[in-house]
């Protein structure tokens, strides 16, 4: 018999989106802090999406001492900069402009490439810019993840073909893809193992609509139906769920 899993999250709930915001980023600023005086680098991944804009700005009111974070994206659309749905250009306008330029960006997205030849390029310049190896590229420090009214999180679609590889813990790709119906474009993402690997892991959302989804995802286990139960139930690390109506 299989042992059904708990749900693994505390719950942090907002006054209103700023405040959250505030709050997020009061204790990522917190988090960032221990991760340098631990190793001299932190890693954070960011999600994409519209959620994030305050805690972004409010994350670059803060004084860190930027240049030894590294920032990446917790999945990204395959475009360019140049396009409206690119979350690299999103994280630029509202958080990479606003910090000293000697902040690190990893971006997802690499131009002329086909999204899975991609993969080592993007390891290839993560590793550099964490200063660890393809063979042992460095574990994130802070993960915050997003979640769509559908139950994705990251770029773990219910209705993409691979969707059981999405959410898999036991994948062995570090990278992976996505494309479905209601993704418009392809996507890439960093895979469920990558991005469990962390010190401190996220989930960032507004709303009661979504707040509807996510009492859902915790009411059933089948993490292909709403992705977003690949990061509730699992025991590597307690989801932090910050929340605001
Ligand atoms: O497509 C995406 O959507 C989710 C959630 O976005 P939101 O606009 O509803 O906040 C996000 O977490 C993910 O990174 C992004 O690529």
């Amino acid at each position: 018999m299989v042992a059904k899993m708990d749900a693994n999250f505390d719950w942090h709930q907002g006054s209103d989106a700023d405040s959250l915001a505030d709050n997020l980023a009061g204790e990522l600023v917190v988090k960032l802090s221990e991760a340098i005086a631990r190793n001299g680098i932190a890693v954070m991944a960011l999600s994409g999406g519209s959620t994030p804009k305050p805690l972004f700005k409010a994350l670059a009111d803060h004084d860190v001492d930027w240049s030894k974070v590294v920032i990446t994206l917790v999945d990204e659309r395959w475009v360019p900069e140049t396009h409206e749905l690119s979350n690299a250009a999103f994280m630029h306008r509202y958080l990479l402009d606003a910090l000293p330029d000697s902040v690190r960006f990893v971006p997802l997205y690499q131009p002329a490439q086909s999204v899975v030849a991609s993969y080592s390029a993007v390891l290839g310049n993560y590793c550099v810019a964490t200063s660890s190896s393809m063979d042992a590229p460095r574990p994130f420090d802070i993960v915050i993840l997003g979640m769509g009214g559908d139950g994705h999180t990251a770029s773990f679609f219910p209705d993409a073909d691979n969707v059981a590889e999405l959410v898999d813990p036991a994948s062995s790709s570090l990278l992976l893809t996505c494309e479905s119906p209601t993704t418009q474009v392809p996507r890439i993402t960093w895979s469920l193992p990558a991005l469990l690997n962390t010190q401190f892991l996220a989930l960032h959302f507004t709303g009661a609509e979504k707040r509807r989804v996510f009492e859902q995802a915790c009411a059933g286990t089948d993490a292909t139906e709403l992705p977003i139960r690949s990061a509730i139930f699992q025991q590597q690390i307690p989801l932090q769920v910050y929340y605001a109506d």
